[in-house]
């Protein structure tokens, strides 16, 4: 078996939560320490890890970054290597990306170039957020790179099939909780009680008219309740109830206003329910934007390939805590066509392994071109 796909089978049957990524950090560890050690200096941030390869004539510093925790899924596959943790699965591909990044490191140990590379292993991609922490820290402003790139998996397109845009690329976001405290009692003597699971269902519809009457029809937005939780059993009223979901805006000025919104119809069943509300904005991912010139620089390099089919994409209302990276460092990041029926954060994702050795291909030979390269 090709060793790369040992590795993302390794990689996807100990999936962890952000900032509990133990055993995929000593498993990064154990096979970044297994390659020649000469051109490699190694740091842990947390549960992650920031690896550089020296140059042979350094001008510049190129960061790869991969997201390495997984989701709080029960896995639907039936693979063989399926997820070994109980209710945790690499739904969203950070297998494959951990695995990439690994063979991309690995070709460049063995074929150094001139400048350094700087290979971050990142935590907590899909929540709290670790690339803005990582950022400020110590360890990453001492290595800062000039330029920085990743990729995520895309199910929609076929292997072969790298799609991006210039600019806007994700969107921004922001986590919601919103607790409603009232009054509970018996189920037979409403008129006792302030119903929560009643405040609940009300809030959900009106949080949508957000979407539909306060942001500009030409702009676009999204507000998802994933989760309702509320009350004890089915013949009494709900003291407590609680709602958890996320916006997604194209900007973050939009994303204001959303939240401005939010906070004044919360306000409202507040008033109209006679209960108490609390909200949670939890953490928020700046949007990726994807710099202009090296995006053309990129495709034009990629592009000479015949077996690569780049395509230019719109937005997405996804989010990636890398944004914060290109907010600070120039680069880019692109979907890699993956091909499964199931999508991101389905129990039954299912992702070709063809599409690792594609995604090497590319970043090998864009990071070569720009590395041996004074700009
Ligand atoms: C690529 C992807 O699926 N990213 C996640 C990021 C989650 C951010 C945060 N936990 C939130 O829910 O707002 C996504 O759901 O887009």
């Amino acid at each position: 078996m090709n060793p790369l796909i040992k590795i993302r089978r390794d990689l996807h049957q100990i999936p962890e939560l952000g900032f509990q990524e133990f055993k995929t950090q000593a498993y990064l560890l154990d096979y970044i320490q297994s390659l020649p050690q000469d051109r490699i200096l190694i740091k842990k941030w947390k549960t992650g890890l920031i690896v550089k390869i020296n140059g042979l004539k350094p001008a510049k510093t190129i960061g790869y970054r991969t997201d390495i925790d997984g989701l709080p899924i029960e896995e639907d596959t039936e693979l063989p290597f399926s997820s070994a943790h109980e209710a945790r699965m690499h739904a969203c591909g950070h297998d494959f990306h951990m695995t990439i990044a690994l063979g991309v490191l690995t070709h460049f140990v063995r074929n150094p170039i001139n400048d350094d590379l700087l290979f971050i292993f990142q935590p907590a991609e899909e929540g709290p957020g670790g690339a803005e922490p990582m950022l400020k820290s110590e360890e990453m402003q001492e290595w800062m790179p000039d330029f920085i790139f990743a990729l995520h998996i895309a199910p929609e397109y076929p292997v072969g099939t790298i799609a991006l845009k210039e600019g806007l690329l994700f969107a921004n976001t922001s986590e919601l909780f919103i607790d409603l405290k009232g009054k509970g009692g018996h189920a037979a003597r409403p008129h006792e009680t302030n119903d929560m699971v009643i405040a609940a269902c009300t809030l959900v519809t009106q949080l949508q008219t957000i979407i539909s009457r306060n942001v500009d029809p030409l702009d676009s937005a999204v507000i998802t309740v994933g989760k309702i939780s509320g009350g004890t059993v089915q013949n009494i009223i709900a003291e407590k109830a609680r709602l958890e979901g996320t916006i997604r805006t194209l900007s973050p000025e939009s994303m204001k206003k959303v939240r401005h919104r939010i906070d004044a119809l919360v306000k409202g069943i507040e008033t109209g329910f006679e209960c108490e509300a609390v909200i949670d904005y939890g953490s928020m991912y700046h949007q990726v934007y994807n710099t202009e010139t090296v995006t053309r620089e990129f495709i034009n390099c990629v592009d000479q390939d015949p077996e690569i089919n780049v395509i230019e994409c719109t937005e997405a209302m996804t989010g990636e805590d890398f944004g914060y990276m290109l907010k600070e460092i120039p680069g880019l990041m692109f979907w890699l066509g993956v091909d499964s029926t199931f999508g991101l954060h389905h129990a039954k994702l299912n992702p070709n392994e063809a599409a690792i050795d594609v995604a090497i291909k590319v970043m090998t030979r864009y990071i070569t071109f720009k590395g041996n390269h004074s700009i």
